[in-house]
């Protein structure tokens, strides 16, 4: 089976185009104001009528139940990662809100880190295992930095994604190191912050493709 690939922070229609024709299988929009690659509701909305037969995935930072209550309502989407300090119980709430289930984002330096992700196991439907964001950073994820990927081989709790610092260079290395079955990247397809690079998606999605699972 190939490796699955979300491509995040999706903010024009080239870039959706791009990941849907090179078989991306999730289109992440990221739903939070400071982001450089943050969206409107509506726009994430517009943008994700484009997406054929690739997911949705809303991506929140510690939403309260009104926004939840909007992004249903005007998104609709098919997952929700919730990328702050969500407990487990609140990510069984907020299954609620997604059509097929809610991922927990989890930030990795040690491998303690990665055995406190098995909390999760029952009340989120996966989790995106990152890295940890710089200190003082406005913004939980989406700084491209990676870790060793080799820290998550063997997780088992429940399914994950590997992201953090993956670009289509270092993808196929990852997904060995890891065992990922699942790979997401936000900075590693951009030219700069918040401007996509549609070659680099489709390097990216090709090369996540062809990795093999170590
Ligand atoms: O990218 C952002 O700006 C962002 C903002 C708020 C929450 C999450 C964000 N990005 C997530 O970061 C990871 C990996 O990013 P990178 O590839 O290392 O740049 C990815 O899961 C994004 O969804």
């Amino acid at each position: 089976m190939s490796v699955l690939v979300k491509i995040c922070g999706m903010s024009d229609e080239a870039s959706v185009r791009a990941a849907v024709a090179a078989g991306a299988d999730w289109l992440g929009f990221i739903i939070f104001p400071k982001s450089p690659r943050g969206v409107s509701l509506a726009e994430a909305a517009r943008l994700s009528a484009l997406k054929g037969s690739a997911k949705s995935v809303a991506v929140l930072v510690d939403p309260d139940d009104a926004l939840l209550g909007q992004v249903l309502r005007v998104l609709a989407p098919d997952i929700i990662q919730l990328h702050g300090q969500e407990s487990p119980e609140r990510c069984l709430d907020v299954r609620n809100y997604a059509r097929e289930g809610v991922w927990k984002a989890v930030p990795v330096s040690g491998a303690a880190d990665v055995a406190r992700a098995s909390r999760y196991a029952g009340f989120a439907d996966a989790v995106l295992f990152d890295a940890k964001p710089p200190a003082g950073a406005d913004r939980p994820g989406g700084w491209g930095e990676g870790y060793d990927y080799s820290l998550v081989k063997g997780f088992d709790a429940l399914p994950f994604i590997l992201a953090g610092g993956l670009t289509p260079d270092n993808v196929t290395d990852a997904i060995a190191a890891s065992g990922a079955m699942a790979v997401d990247t936000v900075s590693g397809v951009e030219q700069e912050p918040g401007t996509k690079d549609t070659g680099k998606i489709a390097a990216f999605v090709h090369a996540a493709k062809r990795g093999v699972a170590g």
